[in-house]
């Protein structure tokens, strides 16, 4: 566009040069003023005409060049006279004009109407022929022969209104306007207002062409579909306007060239009219003329001749260049025109295409706004929720970083606070154990005191076999507390917390629950009663605890072995002050019958003396041996009577020549479980039943003295009886509870544990030592000799009865209301007595001996009445008697002891011995059942009182 503006522009001023070389050629202005009567013609109407245009100019008819020019000059004349031929058409800047802005607007104007121009330079101080000559033109275009039309062109193209410092463009306000409208980017209403005004015929083919440019160039992109129909009726506008232009510049071009025919017509008849002025007067002027003259003007009519056929020439060569130049303008203008049309089809192609990617574009403008608005809206909304947690957590973190500094505070306070308590517990703690052991030791001395019952809790390990971790054992403590827990029950109800004076945890050695022990063992060389039993389920340890796996091992020695092996050496240390004599007995009770461990022969409970250990274990084998054992299910070996080891001892003080008796009872008690559990049938089941009976009964018994009844049922089994001095009796009673850890067992240790909580609840009174002074025993000898002398009287008596029979009466009245020895012997009132207590103190003496012997026990103890038996038919002081004999005289012990010692035998041969020995003289240490030949024969001098009471028992059973 701005190429073929540029381009059109350019041709228009070449088009314009051309008149002006036309005009302002050297040769013409040799013409002009080679003619000069032409040349001064045209000069002079031009004067003329200038003043006639402008009357106040007031030329002189003949002003020469230089007068022009001053009058010219300041550009003012020139400006008026366009207005003058075109009124309005220039705006006078007044007098503050510069010269030079006037001649230039003039210039312009000269331009745009196709004018030949000048330069400015010329009309200052250079050639003025072509100012002149732009003057004639514009004479000639104003003139009656003119083209009026090319005039009235002109005049329309520069009769508005303009801005004159603005320069080139200025002339075309409204192009200019359009320009900016097309810079600021009018809006379309302005845009159609410059169309209707027809503003744009007014607007320069440059200006018109920039302002199409710069449409098309800056606002397609940016234009609307409302703002594409303006545009769009704007390029139309555009190209009629320039198609005008076009057509008028052909018009004009047609017109000059009409004009140039003219004139070359005119030309040509002035030639010839001067060439028959040079033919048809050549011989009046060679006559009428001087040859000077004749020659001048032959001179001249050569020069004109060369002149004319010059004129010629560039008459033809202008013709040839204004046909080729319409020619070419006219091409240009079809080209233009053609590349004018594909531009507006491209532009409105770019425009629908503009259009439509508009459009596009602004649903996506929209869209992408609607998103952003709404991602907008998010990110506010979000920022604003960050915003609030940040303050939260600004405020968390402060309130924590107070809490933080406060809790440091406090832990500072605290760790002092606590370092100094820990100091306080350390202390403590190190007295702990000796506060503990204290308390432990008291609590004993408490219980003795008391006379309770001493329970020892002893949990046997896991065997072989069974699962170490299904145990039914949750918490032992040193000071006696032991929880069970039902494993097979998750709940807090199946805890139960038992306590007892002591726990031995699996792995307490044998050692250590023997010095336990000791200390109460050893009360029996002070003359206590003690009694030692274990109570516990099949299998739970207790022949482990009282006689231990295996006696070949010392360190696998239970109690019982100990035991002896402890008071042996104990006798020995002490033998300078006291002299100890030890006996032992041992029997079971099996199915409710009382059999002695120690002589086959001899069914009920035998004395040995010991002297040492060795006799000890050697006693023991055998009476282990005799044990009755059975096979159960529970366990292969299991005991299925209780076994009872009693020793017993006596102690002369050397010096006092006192006597101590003390006894030790040493139970291993058949198994406690259920008969259901032991799955057995027949003989097995008898056993059990009995086992279970016996231990109800103990189990009545602990019930009756734990609530302090008149009534202890101690007869109604064989165990009971047998243990009625040591539960009853003002003993020291030790029970060792023994429970399986494995939760199978869990039941069977319940309730083993709870019979045990019982039995630990049982006050038997203080325990009592059995001292005998000097004086006592004399007093018992005197009795003795009193007794012996009521006897010899009594037979005497007897013999004075059978003479005198009417005696005989009175002598029985008396027999009668004398108390039976036998009576006294198995209890009578008091059976509780000491003498009954000792048992072996009526061995070998006669009925008479027994009633001294009782009376005596009745004085010393009277409170023992409370064990008398009320139907008179066997006591339980009978069976104690049997048990726990003690000689009344120690020197029979010591007679059958230094028998022994002759014959240097061990237990076991001391059995033979006596076997054989008492054939002829009855040992005062063994016990039978009867009196029958068989007794005698077994090693053992039978003792009435122990004999008939065990016959009782049998006969009970
Ligand atoms: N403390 C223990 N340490 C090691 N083994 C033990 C312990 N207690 C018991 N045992 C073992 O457990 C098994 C059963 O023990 P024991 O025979 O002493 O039980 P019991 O209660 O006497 O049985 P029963 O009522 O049938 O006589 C034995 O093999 C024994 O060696």
């Amino acid at each position: 566009m701005m190429y073929i503006g540029g381009e059109m522009y350019n041709r228009i001023e070449d088009g314009t040069s051309m008149v002006g070389v036309y005009g302002r050629s050297d040769g013409s202005s040799s013409i002009l003023t080679s003619n000069g009567s032409e040349s001064r013609e045209s000069h002079q109407s031009l004067v003329e005409w200038l003043n006639e245009t402008l009357p106040y100019l007031n030329l002189p008819w003949e002003a020469s060049e230089e007068e022009l020019r001053a009058c010219l000059k300041d550009g003012t004349v020139l400006c008026n006279l366009l207005n003058q031929l075109s009124p309005g058409s220039m705006k006078m800047g007044g007098s503050f004009e510069l010269a030079s802005v006037n001649i230039e607007r003039f210039l312009t104007a000269m331009d745009e109407m196709a004018l030949p121009r000048f330069e400015v330079s010329d009309l200052e101080h250079g050639d003025m022929i072509p100012v002149l000559q732009s003057l004639k033109s514009l004479k000639a275009s104003f003139s009656d022969d003119g083209y009026d039309k090319n005039t009235l062109c002109a005049r329309r193209r520069w009769s508005l209104p303009d801005d004159h410092s603005k320069g080139v463009d200025c002339n075309f306000n409204d192009g200019s306007q359009f320009k900016e409208a097309s810079e600021i980017n009018i809006s379309h209403a302005k845009i159609l207002d410059l169309l209707k005004s027809n503003s744009l015929q007014n607007t320069s083919t440059r200006s018109l062409f920039d302002m199409l440019d710069k449409l098309l160039d800056e606002n397609v992109q940016k234009m609307n579909v409302d703002m594409s129909h303006a545009f769009t009726s704007i390029l139309r506008g555009i190209v009629q306007v320039v198609e005008q232009r076009i057509s008028n510049q052909a018009e004009n071009l047609k017109n000059q060239n009409i004009l140039f025919r003219v004139r070359e017509g005119k030309y040509r008849s002035r030639i010839n009219v001067l060439e028959t002025l040079a033919s048809g007067t050549t011989d009046e002027i060679e006559l009428r003329l001087e040859e000077k003259d004749v020659l001048q003007l032959k001179r001249e009519k050569v020069r004109s001749n060369a002149e004319l056929s010059k004129l010629k020439q560039e008459l033809e060569i202008v013709k040839d260049m204004h046909e080729k130049q319409f020619l070419d303008l006219e091409s240009n203008a079809q080209k233009a025109k053609d590349e004018l049309e594909k531009h507006l089809k491209d532009s409105e192609l770019r425009v629908v295409d503009s259009t439509q990617k508009a459009k596009e574009l602004e649903k996506l403008c929209e869209t992408k706004t609607k998103r952003w608005e709404k991602k907008e809206q998010r990110y506010k909304s979000f920022i604003n929720h960050q915003s609030e947690i940040l303050q939260e957590l600004k405020a968390t973190s402060m309130s924590l970083k107070h809490e933080v500094l406060k809790t440091g505070e406090n832990y500072f306070q605290d760790v002092n606070y606590y370092g100094l308590k820990l100091r306080g517990v350390a202390d403590a703690a190190k007295n702990y154990q000796v506060i503990i052991e204290e308390n432990r030791r008291l609590y004993n001395e408490v219980q003795e005191l008391k006379g309770n019952i001493r329970v020892y809790c002893r949990i046997r390990p896991f065997l072989q076999g069974q699962n170490k971790n299904q145990t039914s054992i949750e918490y032992t403590s040193e000071n006696g507390e032991l929880v069970v827990a039902n494993p097979l029950k998750q709940s807090k109800d199946t805890h139960r917390l038992f306590k007892f004076n002591k726990v031995f945890g699996p792995s307490s050695t044998q050692e250590e629950v023997f010095l336990d022990t000791r200390p109460l063992i050893r009360s029996i060389l002070d003359g206590y009663n003690v009694c030692i039993f274990a109570y516990g389920q099949t299998g739970s340890g207790k022949t482990y605890t009282m006689s231990g796996p295996s006696i070949n091992s010392e360190q696998a020695w239970g109690v019982n072995y100990r035991a002896l092996n402890d008071l042996f050496h104990l006798t020995q240390s002490r033998q300078n002050t006291v002299m100890y004599e030890v006996g032992v007995q041992m029997v079971e009770i099996y199915n409710e019958q009382v059999r002695d461990l120690l002589s086959e022969d001899v069914p009920d409970a035998s004395m040995h003396c010991v002297r040492s250990t060795e006799d000890v274990l050697e006693l023991m084998n055998i009476g282990l041996m005799n044990r009755a054992v059975g096979a159960t299910a529970l366990n292969e070996k299991s005991s299925r009577s209780h076994s009872v080891l009693s020793v017993h001892v006596r102690g002369v003080d050397v010096k006092t020549e006192s006597i101590l008796r003390g006894s030790l009872h040493l139970v291993d008690l058949a198994g406690s479980e259920r008969v259901d559990r032991s799955e057995v049938t027949g003989e097995r089941l008898r056993e059990a039943q009995h086992i279970n009976k016996s231990l109800s009964a103990l189990g009545d018994v602990i019930f009756a003295l734990a609530h302090k009844n008149p009534h202890v049922p101690y007869r109604n089994s064989k165990l009971t009886q047998v243990l009625q001095n040591s539960l009853g009796g003002q003993a020291k009673t030790l029970m060792f509870v023994q429970i399986n850890p494995d939760e199978d067992s869990y039941a069977e240790t319940v309730s083993t544990l709870k019979f045990a909580e019982r039995v630990s609840g049982v006050e038997l009174g203080a325990a009592r030592s059995y001292k005998e002074g000097r004086e006592v025993r004399q007093l018992m000898e005197q009795v003795s000799k009193l007794k012996d002398m009521i006897a010899k009287k009594e037979e005497e008596l007897q013999k004075f009865k059978n003479v005198n029979g009417i005696q005989k009466r009175g002598l029985s009245s008396i027999r009668f209301e004398s108390p039976s020895p036998r009576r006294h012997s198995l209890g009578g009132a008091s059976p509780n007595t000491p003498r009954q207590r000792q048992g072996s103190g009526s061995l070998g003496r006669t009925t008479s001996d027994s009633a001294d012997e009782l009376r005596h026990q009745n004085e010393s103890r009277p409170s023992s009445s409370k064990f008398s038996d009320s139907d008179g038919t066997v006591s339980s002081g009978a069976m104690e008697l049997t048990l726990f004999p003690e000689t009344s005289n120690p020197s029979e012990m010591f007679e059958q002891s230094e028998q022994n010692e002759k014959a240097n035998v061990g237990p076991s041969k001391l059995l033979k011995h006596t076997t054989k020995t008492d054939q002829t003289r009855p040992s005062r240490l063994s016990i039978s059942t009867t009196s029958s030949p068989k007794a005698l024969t077994s090693s053992k001098r039978p003792i009435a009182g122990f004999s008939s009471s065990v016959k009782s028992l049998n006969r009970k059973r």
